[in-house]
């Protein structure tokens, strides 16, 4: 069978603040992103023609949606230090089968991790 990748984004919204920073740094204080994530899974191409349903992915990132969508991210484990490369690794790290993860706090800035 022949292997494809295949992605779907995600939206979120946050508050964080970033406490490794220093002192002075913008971004030490409170503030809030719409967040974008991107997740890419590769594989072999199925019967149905599919490498996994579009669904089937929905449903493997909501939990995890749901612990990050409205909610203070410094608060939810794993993610105290909170920025674009430590929460596409969270990501990466709870969904077994991506290969990529990309995170973007804005139009213009984002993270990349994977595997
Ligand atoms: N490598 C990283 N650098 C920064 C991160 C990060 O996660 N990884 N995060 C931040 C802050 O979260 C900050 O809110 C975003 O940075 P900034 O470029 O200042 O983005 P803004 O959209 O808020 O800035 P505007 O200039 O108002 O568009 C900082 N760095
Ligand atoms: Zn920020």
């Amino acid at each position: 069978m022949p292997i494809a990748t295949i992605g779907r984004t995600f939206r979120f919204e946050s508050a964080h603040f970033l406490p490794k920073v220093p002192d002075g740094h913008r971004c030490k204080n409170l503030h809030g992103h719409n967040y974008r994530v991107e997740i890419e899974v590769r594989g072999e191409v199925d019967a149905r023609g599919f490498v996994k349903d579009f669904g089937e992915l929905d449903g493997d990132i909501a939990p995890l949606l749901a612990k990050v969508d409205h909610k203070l991210l410094n608060e939810v484990p794993g993610l105290e230090n909170p920025t674009a490369e430590i929460i596409a690794r969270w990501f990466l790290d709870q969904i077994p089968d991506a290969a990529r993860v990309k995170v973007w706090e804005n139009d213009d800035c984002w993270a990349e991790v994977s595997r």
